[in-house]
């Protein structure tokens, strides 16, 4: 359940006006080695280039699993509250706080980090998918005993960082990547790479809004903040996307309960040197259905210095951000609002006009 004040609910009402169906692209991760794959990876990277967005198809994990881990998943958000509370030190259990900086949402949510052992509750109290330092250090083991939960999404975040980086070769192949093909996966799969498994719950719009009422911010516009994310959902509706253009129109997600959805995030965004684009999304609850998410979030180790890759700037072609570390990156987003653009400050272009505006005096 969740629970919020009046003021808090009038913060996280939207208009009823329901967006049009994005036309989300399909990738087929099985596509066999040859024209068929090459396709793929065409499709993949005008995807990334365009939506920021893309469907995954043919990608290995098996459903059983992924519906199991939902349906335990979803077992759980069923628990009477206390119960739940009681949980957040082994599952990081947390409800309609988002982030440590007063975003809300009408959403309860599981927020595990992934270490070579296993999935391990991030504390609820800085819990954030968004950067934060305090968890810049990567996770201690839990003492905390495992359960059947814990043991399925386990299972299920192991196979679905096996996709995401079969998601990544794919994209390597797609950039022509070469020699250095191996470094994007590679991002997300070392044993200290900071990757975390998030499973959102959105119970249905309270009863006591009534007809005709608002829909309610279920999680606000943003982007996530990793390489890529990789989500998958019980097939109700609700995810929405920021379409290319000014003004950037929301566009609503078909639901799909068997294939999965990546979004590019901010962290690839400067990969690509700019090429791709960190999709800003947002979920909002206008459904009798709960919906049930779980979102697998490929990060890259503390101390990696992210820079565009040097395969990405062509000839003459200057990086539009300057080098950080994964580290400096989240300590810098964890003073931002959910849909704060944390990038900005690390484009070289905006700190030139910022050092030349210094100079002359103007800055603050
Ligand atoms: O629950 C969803 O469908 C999306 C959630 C999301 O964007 C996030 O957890 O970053
Ligand atoms: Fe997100």
């Amino acid at each position: 359940m969740v629970v919020l004040a009046k003021g808090e609910l009038e913060q996280i009402a939207l208009p009823a006006a329901r967006p049009p169906a994005a036309d989300v692209r399909s990738v087929d991760l099985s596509a066999p080695a040859g024209p068929a794959r090459e396709a793929a990876a065409r499709a993949l990277v005008a995807a990334c280039e365009e939506h920021g967005f893309f469907r995954v198809t043919g990608h290995g994990v098996p459903v059983e699993l992924a519906r199991a881990a939902e349906a335990a998943a979803a077992g759980f958000f069923a628990r009477p509250q206390g119960e739940k509370e009681e949980e957040a030190p082994t599952l990081g259990y947390g409800s309609k706080s988002i982030g440590g900086n007063g975003d809300l949402g009408w959403v309860e949510y599981l927020l595990l980090g992934v270490t070579p052992a296993g999935a391990v509750p991030v504390a609820s109290a800085s819990s954030s998918t968004l950067p934060c330092a305090a968890v810049a250090g990567g996770y201690s083991s839990s003492s905390a005993p495992t359960g059947p939960l814990r043991d399925l999404l386990d299972e299920y975040t192991v196979a679905v960082r096996r996709m995401a980086c079969a998601v990544l070769e794919l994209m390597a192949e797609g950039l022509g990547l070469g020699a250095g093909a191996g470094a994007l996966a590679r991002l997300v799969t070392r044993d200290d790479s900071d990757c975390m498994l998030r499973v959102n719950h959105y119970p249905p719009r309270p009863d006591q809004l009534g007809l005709g009422a608002p829909n309610l911010t279920g999680f606000g516009a943003h982007t996530d903040p990793q390489v890529i994310s990789v989500l998958r959902s019980n097939g109700t509706s609700g995810l929405e996307i920021a379409l290319p253009g000014a003004g950037g129109a929301w566009a609503s997600v078909p639901p799909d309960r068997d294939a999965f959805f990546v979004n590019v995030g901010d962290t690839l965004q400067v990969l690509t040197n700019g090429r791709f684009r960190s999709v800003r999304h947002r979920v909002v609850v206008n459904s009798e259905r709960s919906r049930v998410s779980m979102v697998f979030f490929g990060g890259p180790p503390p101390g990696e210095r992210l820079a565009p890759l040097p395969q990405l700037l062509g000839d003459g072609r200057r990086s539009r951000y300057r080098e950080f570390t994964w580290t400096e990156f989240k300590a810098s987003g964890c003073r931002t609002r959910l849909g704060e653009d944390r990038l900005s400050r690390f484009e070289i272009a905006s700190s030139k006009i910022r050092e030349s505006l210094a100079d002359e005096g103007m800055a603050q």
